[in-house]
């Protein structure tokens, strides 16, 4: 074949024959490579099947520095396959797996046994891979690895990456990492803080009609190389939940699942136009009995163990070809359904302890690990069928290796016949080559690394009224239209316009309902055998399990996808620019759709995301460049700290000068020092996004409120929308008991509240002054540093953009403000301030 093209040589530039003569080889390498491609495929599936969809090895942890000190027995030796167990000075007991990986194993002899799993996923399947076993018997070391020696997860990462660049095909792919604790799905990659964390879960577990599981408002972030990867992977991992236990001083209380979902919509010969691989660090195992675990440590390891029991039940279920598969009994296994089954490859670790006084525990996994691939047992009994099994896989492997390096040399050949094409032509047609032959997927491939929220997109809004039973699932969508899928299950974007997108904020109140005693009976033979979903509220003090810092899931997503987290009425914000549109006029508007994963990751890595807890409620902000205000004239505005807000609707004491801002008229009334560049968060939606239900909510609550003071804005209102609002600000309340406070201005917060497109600081404002602001908009914002203590005031600003000649006014008074920012000011006259 290739002798052939190589004659298809032309020596003549302009040869139109030559041309068309290359073009046709191109032509029919494309058919072949797409030929090899399929065989490739096929030999591997088979390789796999025959290796097992499920496999599971056992990885035999080293003694620890400390357990040499003091006295520690070997209780286990093991060949490549068998793992034998000293029960008793004379007994033995031997299990067998697809492979054991002795305590001196490498990194990369354990990562050797996923490399044709992720060429799987290539080839669409779904993946995944668990690490399970005891508290502290290297499941971490073994997933996440430490930086000189990284584990399974960057190692795939890398290949999967790698291997993509080396296929024929473009893809797409993005990364979410998740944890479940006690029973709740939390995003990873949405810090929380612990106070945070009263607050419902958000993402809710919903699958569409082909059988995929989608998690609703689950960040999911486009990434186009390893290093994205690994730094999202390193903020997850900061987040996941950790406390010190007995048996390990820094264990993982939770289920860590990471996943790198794979697109390729032009590749017909793939299992799925979208797959995924699931990467999950189990949470270990305990015998609560001998950890002796109370409190929050006790709960978290009957959850672990209620979970891990519902997953060997599922395993055991899918090994034994069983009709019913008891996905629904755990979170876990609802999460993972459509990546653990018939055409899903599953990779289990189960991790051992070398120790003798962990006899116990290493008997319980080694039973989980038998039960896990009782089929493989029961194969295995025949010699002469394994056997012919391994000759069989021998010769697919051969095939394989063939086949990718046939693939290799058609590629380059393709390569050498578009440059020959190139020069012939003037035009370098490789683009066009592969489009023609489909090779290469371009539609709708951005590799921009910009962030995208799958759930927040295309669905129909739900009345949050209605009970959970009721509300459409995934499946009715589809059915209805309002969730566009495409042949293979991929979300496509909606067609509905925008602003009638039910932003994800209101999907929070679809989640998780607690499934608190919830309570299935298992087969697993576990006396745990129940699934059951914690509600993590009220939790006593000795909660010591260490969250990450705090930022909401809200709060990031409003500040990633303005435009989907947003309602009509809400503002336009944007990450870095900081300008926004403000009741219509559209100050400046910066990537407004895209915001790139190094922004978001910057904003998280270097703690710049703040927020404020106000009764509950939080208040988002960003922090710019310049931290300071100078408030020339300080009646004019509110200061008070973070502990005052808190406690600025149970007590009348504190220190706080309130001004009732509706008599700021202008920016004359608040000088900022310089401040050019500025963020005002977007707060969450505060209503549901129906127009019919786009209430004036300032209305509702004055007369609601009539006169009384209220603190819950939610309370106030009782608009859908409101109930989930996480950001939303307390208070319509107005103390005038409180006595100004004249110091400190560095400790000064403003609280917000959102209404229509406006942010404007409620406090000093009563409910029918809202009103009056219609249009206008007071946005001052700055932040306490909660977290650390200290008294940054790091947010700040202004503006004050009342409607017509007022807004002139403030540009006339303050132009100042827009001189260096020449395409605001356009903008802003653009829009006839
Ligand atoms: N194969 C190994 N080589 C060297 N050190 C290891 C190995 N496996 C585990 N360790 C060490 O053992 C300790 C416990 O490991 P790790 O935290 O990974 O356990 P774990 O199973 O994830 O625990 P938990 O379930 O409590 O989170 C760590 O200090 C880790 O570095």
């Amino acid at each position: 074949m290739f002798e052939k093209m190589k004659h298809t040589d032309c020596e003549e530039s302009n040869n139109n024959p030559c041309v068309s003569k290359i073009q046709d080889a191109l032509a029919s390498l494309d058919v072949q490579l797409k030929e090899l491609s399929i065989q490739r495929r096929r030999a591997l599936n088979y390789f796999l099947d025959l290796k097992g969809n499920i496999r599971v090895f056992c990885r035999v942890r080293p003694f620890l520095p400390d357990e040499i000190r003091g006295y520690a027995r070997r209780v286990l030796t093991s060949d490549t396959t068998k793992l034998f167990l000293r029960i008793a000075d004379d007994k033995n007991k031997q299990y067998s797996f697809d492979k054991v990986f002795h305590p001196q194993s490498t990194q990369e002899e354990v990562f050797s046994e996923i490399e044709p799993v992720i060429k799987s996923a290539l080839d669409g399947y779904n993946v995944c891979i668990f690490a399970y076993g005891q508290t502290g018997t290297g499941k971490t070391y073994s997933m996440e690895g430490v930086p000189s020696n990284p584990g399974l997860v960057p190692r795939g990462i890398r290949a999967i990456f790698e291997q993509a660049s080396e296929s024929n095909y473009a893809f797409q792919f993005t990364f979410s990492m998740l944890e479940i604790y006690m029973g709740t799905l939390r995003d990873l990659l949405v810090p929380q803080s612990t106070k945070q964390r009263v607050h419902k879960a958000c993402l809710s577990i919903q699958m569409n009609s082909l059988g995929g599981i989608e998690i609703e408002n689950l960040v999911s972030i486009k990434v186009s190389n390893f290093e994205q990867v690994k730094r999202l992977y390193n903020l997850g991992s900061r987040s996941r939940s950790i406390a010190s236990t007995k048996s390990n001083s820094k264990s993982s209380r939770s289920h860590c699942l990471t996943c790198i979902s794979l697109t390729c919509s032009a590749a017909p010969e793939r299992q799925k136009e979208t797959n995924k691989i699931w990467m999950v660090d189990l949470g270990g195992s305990e015998r609560l009995l001998k950890t002796q675990a109370t409190g929050r440590r006790l709960e978290e390891g009957k959850a672990i163990n209620l979970s891990l029991s519902a997953l060997g039940d599922v395993i055991s279920a899918l090994q034994h070809k069983k009709n019913h598969v008891p996905y629904r009994n755990s979170k876990l296994t609802q999460v993972l359904r459509d990546s653990l089954g018939s055409d899903s490859k599953t990779l289990m670790f189960v991790h051992v302890s070398p120790k003798e006084e962990d006899l116990c525990e290493t008997i319980c996994s080694l039973g989980f690990a038998t039960r896990a691939r009782s089929i493989h047992l029961e194969s295995e009994k025949s010699p002469e069928l394994q056997a012919k099994r391994e000759v069989e896989m021998a010769k697919l492997q051969q095939t394989i290796t063939e086949v990718e390096s046939e693939q290799k040399d058609v590629q380059r050949e393709i390569g050498r016949l578009n440059e020959r094409l190139a020069l012939l032509t003037g035009f370098d047609q490789s683009n066009d080559v592969h489009a023609k032959g489909s090779l290469i997927a371009t539609e709708d491939l951005h590799f921009t690394g910009e962030v995208d929220l799958h759930s927040a997109k295309g669905f129909k809004r739900t009345s949050p009224s209605l009970p959970r039973f009721m509300k459409p699932t995934i499946c009715s969508k589809q059915k209805t239209g309002s969730v566009h899928l495409s042949s293979t299950g991929t979300r496509k974007k909606s067609s509905i316009p925008s602003k009638m997108k039910r932003s994800a904020s209101v999907y929070a109140e679809s989640i998780t309902s607690q499934a608190k005693d919830a309570a299935c009976l298992s087969d697993y033979g576990s006396d745990f055998s129940m699934s059951t979903g914690y509600a993590i509220q009220g939790h006593g003090a000795d909660d010591d399990t260490e969250w990450s810092q705090g930022t909401s899931e809200y709060e990031i997503k409003q500040v990633i996808f303005p435009d989907q987290e947003k309602s009509p009425r809400s503002s336009t914000t944007s990450l870095h620019d900081g300008c926004f549109n403000n009741g219509g006029i559209q100050v400046k508007e910066i990537n407004k759709n895209k915001h790139f994963a190094e922004d978001w990751l910057h904003l998280q890595t270097t703690g710049q995301t703040r927020t404020h807890n106000v009764g509950g409620k939080r208040i988002f902000a960003i922090p710019v460049d310049k931290r300071n205000i100078m408030c020339k004239q300080q009646n004019r505005v509110i200061y008070c700290n973070q502990a005052e807000i808190q406690n600025f609707s149970k007590t009348n004491s504190g220190s706080t000068k309130k001004t009732n801002l509706n008599d700021v008229d202008s920016l004359e009334s608040i000088e900022l020092d310089e401040a050019r560049r500025f963020i005002v968060c977007s707060l969450t939606d505060m209503e549901d996004t129906q127009p019919d239900q786009n209430q004036d909510h300032d209305q509702v609550a004055a007369e609601r409120k009539g006169g009384q003071e209220q603190e819950d804005l939610t309370v106030l209102t009782e608009t859908p929308g409101f109930r989930e609002n996480p950001v939303s600000v307390d208070s319509y309340g107005e103390d005038r008991s409180r006595p100004e406070r004249q110091d400190n201005k560095e400790e000064s917060c403003m609280l917000l509240r959102t209404t229509r497109r406006s942010l404007f600081a409620t406090h000093a404002l009563q409910p029918d002054q809202h009103t009056d602001l219609k249009e206008s908009v007071i946005r001052i914002t700055s932040c306490h540093d909660e977290e650390q203590g200290t008294n940054g005031l790091f947010l700040k600003t202004i503006q004050s953009l009342k409607c017509g000649s007022t807004s002139k006014q403030v540009l006339q008074a303050q132009p100042h403000l827009f001189q260096q920012q020449p395409e605001e000011l356009q903008l802003a006259k653009k829009a006839n301030l």
